[in-house]
């Protein structure tokens, strides 16, 4: 069996996000001498990966690209990054925003270009990776880029890239309202006279386990939901609230939408 890790990999930035890959990639045997980091401050990214502050005049025969630095910071790389690629190199893209057009438009040498959206829990291996390649991509790329991210978590191909913002807004800005979520569950608590510490552990537990038990049983939230609002009960009652015409269905939507929509924006600034 083929190896599902590339013979190197360098990443373009390692921060929270292309950090976490990383965690997750070396905790499940890729090897840290394989991968080199450009990073500006020259911080370590872990035990054994090299770090470089400013770009190699040549990659090694075999190397994937992986572009974790920010969107407004891609202008000031590509530069140097474009003329180390050629057409053997795979540049894998976590930019939110950024099209595989732009990508292309920037990086002309490379053939295969794919978009990842990952979201931070890929570090415990329940992460969410979606993808997409357009059609110069070949096959081949695309199924080991998804091989090497089987172990992050959920690996979502996504067929149309006019849907990658709203995918991101969705699984990659996700985590961020679920910890929103357990924040503002703790602090409803609080304010109506828990314990802090306690409030914080019980809205910690009961997420995790409802989020496992969602995982693990059967049926749909939707279900679920109402098998602890017993009829005439006190769930009930707070879901009347959650459930009310301007409630939460409506404020997720008016929230992906805008997550959504600024992807467009941060497209339009390139
Ligand atoms: N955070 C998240 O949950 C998610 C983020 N993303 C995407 O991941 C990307 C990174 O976001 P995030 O990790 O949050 O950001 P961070 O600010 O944590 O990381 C940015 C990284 O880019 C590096 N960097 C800055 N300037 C340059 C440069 N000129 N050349 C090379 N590297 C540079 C930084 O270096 P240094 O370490 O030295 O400061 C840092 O490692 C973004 O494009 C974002 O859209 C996608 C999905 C989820
Ligand atoms: O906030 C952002 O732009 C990135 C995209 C998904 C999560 N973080």
């Amino acid at each position: 069996m083929t190896s599902r890790w590339p013979e190197h990999l360098f990443l373009v930035g390692c921060g929270n996000m292309a950090g976490a890959m990383l965690q997750r990639w070396i905790s499940c045997g890729l090897d840290p001498a394989r991968i080199t980091v450009l990073r500006p401050s020259g911080r370590p990214a872990a035990d054994g990966v090299a770090v470089v502050k400013t770009m190699p005049a040549h990659l090694p025969v075999g190397t994937t690209v992986m572009l974790g630095l920010k969107p407004q910071q891609l202008a000031d790389v590509a530069p140097a990054l474009s003329p180390v690629l050629n057409h053997q190199t795979p540049l894998l893209s976590i930019l939110a925003g950024t099209t595989i057009a732009q990508l292309r438009a920037l990086f002309p040498g490379a053939a295969d270009v794919v978009r990842i959206m990952p979201n931070t829990p890929v570090r415990t291996g329940q992460g969410v990776c979606a993808l997409y390649a357009d059609s110069q991509t070949s096959p081949d790329t695309l199924a080991k880029v998804a091989d090497m991210l089987a172990p992050l978590g959920l690996v979502e191909p996504i067929a149309d890239e006019t849907q990658f913002n709203l995918v991101t807004a969705l699984s990659g800005c996700g985590p961020a309202y679920l910890f929103r979520f357990i924040d503002a569950l703790a602090t409803a608590g609080k304010a109506l006279g828990l314990e802090a510490a306690q409030a914080d552990r019980l809205a910690l537990a009961t997420v995790s386990g409802a989020a496992v038990l969602a995982v693990e049983a059967q049926e749909s939230a939707a279900v679920l939901a109402d098998r602890v609002a017993s009829p005439g009960g006190m769930t009930r009652k707070g879901m009347d609230v959650l459930d009310r015409p301007n409630g939460l269905a409506q404020l997720m939507t008016e929230t992906i939408r805008a997550a959504r929509d600024r992807g467009a924006e941060m497209a339009a600034l390139k």
